[in-house]
């Protein structure tokens, strides 16, 4: 376990601003080059199945150019696993996807297709990948990540970052606690993420046991007024505050 909380930076919405023009500007390349510069343990990018925001090209110039490493989120689809095997990713996050969806909505349901998902996590072992499985905070799918042989989990922390009550908050940040113990307990490392901010980080990076957060749209977004450095830098940190609090 780290003695720090990790920083995986998100890059997909560099690519979601080239997209809406399709121009060859932002380039998430350049973005993750500066990111890494900054600081950031890792780059996030999920190729979606309808390639709204990162496309092939970006993966495989990313797989070339990166320093740190490269965490590939995918869907658990014959025609993504086949390209994880083109690129060979250090580390992949296999996610629900929905195309009508405006973001990643709830975590994977590893439970109720757990033989379709531990044939995934043998596939992407045998290229070497390190294989993170990103579900809701619950034990229920922490157990069958277990079952799958994943060695890691990603907590969709979603549904804390959307909670409009201080209860609300407080009772989905509980939730999430008690699940990274718990998967700690049965050996998992711990990484969580999705929308996590500037006000909402550290409570989360606080928590013994967090590995890495993953964090894009609001980096992305403050980017636009600071710069990507400074906005990575900010992120990191409150992540190392949080963690010499603790
Ligand atoms: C899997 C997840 O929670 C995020 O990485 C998300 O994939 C970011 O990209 P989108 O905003 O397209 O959902
Ligand atoms: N897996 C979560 C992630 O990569 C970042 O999500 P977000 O910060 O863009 O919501």
């Amino acid at each position: 376990m780290n003695p720090r909380v990790l920083l995986g930076v998100n890059i997909d919405h560099v690519a979601t601003l080239r997209q809406a023009r399709g121009t060859r500007y932002p380039d998430p390349v350049q973005a993750a080059l500066l990111a890494e510069e900054a600081g950031a343990d890792g780059i996030t990018i999920h190729p979606r199945e309808d390639r709204r925001h990162i496309q092939d090209r970006d993966v495989l110039l990313l797989k070339e150019v990166l320093q740190t490493k490269m965490n590939l989120e995918m869907a658990v689809t014959d025609a993504m696993l086949a390209f994880a095997e083109q690129v060979r990713p250090e580390c992949v996050c296999l996610v629900p996807e929905k195309r009508e969806e405006l973001t990643t909505e709830g975590g994977l349901d590893v439970d109720g297709q757990e033989s379709r998902v531990a044939k995934a996590c043998e596939r992407l072992g045998r290229i070497g990948a390190e294989v993170s499985l990103f579900i809701d905070p619950d034990p229920l799918q922490i157990d069958a990540a277990v079952r799958c042989g994943a060695p890691v989990v990603e907590l969709h922390t979603g549904e804390y970052a959307e909670a409009e009550t201080p209860e609300a908050v407080d009772a989905a940040f509980r939730t999430i606690a008690e699940a990274v113990a718990y998967a700690r307990k049965k050996g998992l490392v711990v990484n969580a993420g999705h929308g996590l901010h500037y006000h909402n980080t550290e409570r989360v990076a606080a928590i013994a046991g967090i590995n890495e957060l993953n964090i894009g749209h609001a980096i992305v977004a403050r980017a636009v007024f600071t710069g990507l450095k400074d906005a990575v830098r900010d992120m990191k940190a409150i992540l190392d505050q949080a963690r010499n609090r603790a």
